[in-house]
């Protein structure tokens, strides 16, 4: 599928009197993003579950956008192509950024396999408000895991392209936090 941003013309930017500034300050917290990327089984929606529950428990607003979940709505038109995956995470970078706009800690937990795709979701937050998380574990650990069944799909060929198997997973460079587990099992 290719891109579907939108071509638009004489459209103009409408400012409200209640910005961010006010939001954050009425929430008593700053809007940010927490990036979690990773191949399937490595644990992002956990984390990003996790995360989200100890920050409500701390009294913070937050909010998890999962890519199974997304897929079952705003992104059920894309598949796993390259471009899907382009499109499903460029959607999800301005939805993470509205939310972040509206004052609250958005918790994204997509395999989000291409670093120029994290990276331009990356450009569109201010510095800072883009927490990228690299849950790196082994193929091996997550094919053990293989909580949905999805590996074995994927090795017995019933699943074409998946990430990992048939399908690349390019690791961050430069992520602000790095989770590394070496065990096989
Ligand atoms: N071909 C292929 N490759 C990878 N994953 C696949 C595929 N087909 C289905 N699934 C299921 O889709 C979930 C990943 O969706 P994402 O939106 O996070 O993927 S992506 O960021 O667009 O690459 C992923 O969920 P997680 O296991 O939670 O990562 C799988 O359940
Ligand atoms: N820190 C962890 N230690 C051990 N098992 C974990 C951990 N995090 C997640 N799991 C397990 O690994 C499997 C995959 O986790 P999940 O959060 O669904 O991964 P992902 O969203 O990356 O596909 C699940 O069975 C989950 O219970």
């Amino acid at each position: 599928m290719s891109s579907t941003v939108p071509k638009s013309s004489n459209i103009f930017w409408h400012d409200c009197p209640v910005g961010k500034t006010d939001r954050q300050n009425l929430l008593k917290q700053k809007g940010c993003v927490v990036w979690i990327t990773g191949l399937s089984g490595s644990g992002k929606s956990t984390l990003a579950c996790t995360l989200g529950r100890e920050l409500h428990t701390r009294g913070k607003l937050a909010y998890v956008l999962d890519g199974d979940n997304l897929r079952h709505g705003l992104n059920k038109d894309l598949g796993f192509a390259a471009e899907d995956r382009a499109e499903n995470i460029r959607r999800v970078g301005e939805v993470a950024k509205l939310f972040a706009d509206a004052g609250l800690v958005c918790i994204a937990s997509f395999i989000s396999p291409y670093r120029r795709d994290r990276e331009s979701c990356r450009a569109l937050l201010s510095d800072g408000s883009f927490i990228e998380v690299f849950l790196n574990m082994s193929l091996e650990l997550c094919e053990a895991r293989d909580p949905k069944g999805l590996y074995k799909l994927a090795r017995a060929g019933k699943i074409k392209g998946f990430t990992g198997i048939d399908d690349p997973y390019e690791a961050p460079l430069n992520c602000e936090v790095h989770h590394l587990i070496i065990r096989t099992c």
